[in-house]
């Protein structure tokens, strides 16, 4: 499948190590002082969220303009990378209006697009860097999409309601103090505990389909231990650090493996095992669009009905304006899914 075929096995083999194993030793380190019973002050754990606007987190989607040419092989030219600046424009430009209209609704879409985003960079990074070849079928993957999209953003929401409540209010209230009240039906416990009993059946059988149909252990382990480490993560670490640190270390750095996968000069270095140079390519490639995003995110201040004064509320402005840059970035990202055949 075209979603390996770029590099030599050793050299996706540092790739993996380089992709996966940041995000399992920071979950087991940021789960251990609340298994403890140690608790974090609340201004803390906002600080994974806010270093992300500049390490990791934006910049990862920094790359898009350049993301679907190199994807398809071809040195991105001006007309590739206005294409991908039209879609930010379009899709972006909408989605930001829709946010001034109808904040509560624009809320409950940023988490559905945010679920399947995750959702499918984690089944590009089984397929790609774990050989999960159990995944056959389209219904598997549709359930692993899921239940792997479903860990960071409906477990906070089952375990944590009132924490979500308060950043879902504080998005919300940017826009109108008040709209936050139509969402509140997410928050009921019958609600909850609904959500709670399908997701657990889905977990239990996308798991139970993928080890019936899996030659080799190590893979559907792998992703077994994945799933219930970060199911357990997202039920002890409230929200705001849970998915703070989850976005920078999990979500972000595998998708800048696969970018850095589909640049030639980072495979170079790949090869050479040299994961630091293929890292600083990225950093050079994102680097501009992630000043560009800081800018932008500084005039959404002026613009936003209720401009935020607290570290809380900078926090929600800044997550507006991820949730906007967010849509097309999926668009982009799931160009690169079918270019690379990841949904069968
Ligand atoms: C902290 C926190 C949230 C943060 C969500 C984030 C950070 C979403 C980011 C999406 C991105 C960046 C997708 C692109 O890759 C919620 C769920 C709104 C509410 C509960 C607390
Ligand atoms: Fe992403």
């Amino acid at each position: 499948m075209s979603h390996r075929s770029t590099v030599s096995p050793s050299a996706r083999a540092t790739l993996s190590r380089v992709a996966l194993v940041p995000g399992w030793v920071a979950s087991v380190t940021v789960v251990a002082p609340f298994l403890a019973g140690v608790s974090i002050p609340p201004a803390l754990q906002y600080v994974p969220l806010v270093v992300s606007a500049v390490l990791l987190g934006l910049p990862h989607g920094a790359v898009d303009h350049l993301a679907v040419a190199r994807t398809r092989g071809e040195r991105p030219d001006w007309q590739a990378i206005a294409r991908i600046f039209a879609l930010y424009g379009v899709v972006g430009g909408a989605y930001a209006v829709a946010w001034f209209l109808a904040p509560a609704a624009a809320f409950v879409l940023f988490i559905a697009v945010t679920w399947f985003h995750w959702g499918q960079g984690d089944l590009y990074a089984l397929l790609a860097l774990a050989d999960a070849d159990y995944l056959r079928s389209l219904p598997q993957r549709v359930g692993t999409v899921l239940v792997r999209g479903g860990l960071p953003m409906l477990v906070p929401l089952l375990a944590f309601p009132a924490w979500y409540r308060r950043v879902a209010t504080d998005l919300v209230s940017l826009f109108a103090p008040d709209a936050a009240a139509a969402i509140g039906w997410a928050f009921r416990t019958d609600v909850r505990t609904a959500l709670a009993i399908a997701y657990g059946a889905l977990v239990a059988a996308t798991l139970a389909v993928g080890l019936a149909r899996a030659d080799a252990r190590r893979p559907w382990l792998l992703d077994a231990g994945e799933t219930l480490g970060l199911l357990a993560y997202f039920v002890l670490v409230p929200p705001v650090l849970a998915i703070g640190v989850y976005f920078c270390l999990w979500h972000s750095l595998r998708h800048v493996a696969r970018l850095l996968l589909v640049d030639d000069d980072a495979t170079a270095a790949l090869e050479n095992r040299d994961p630091t140079t293929a890292l600083s390519r990225f950093a050079r490639d994102a680097a501009p669009l992630t000043a560009v995003s800081l800018a932008l995110l500084g005039g959404l201040y002026f613009l936003v009905p209720n401009p935020p004064g607290t570290v809380p509320e900078w926090v929600a402005l800044y997550l507006v304006f991820i949730a906007v840059v967010t849509l097309p970035h999926v668009l982009v990202v799931s160009i690169m899914d079918r270019e690379q055949g990841v949904w069968v």
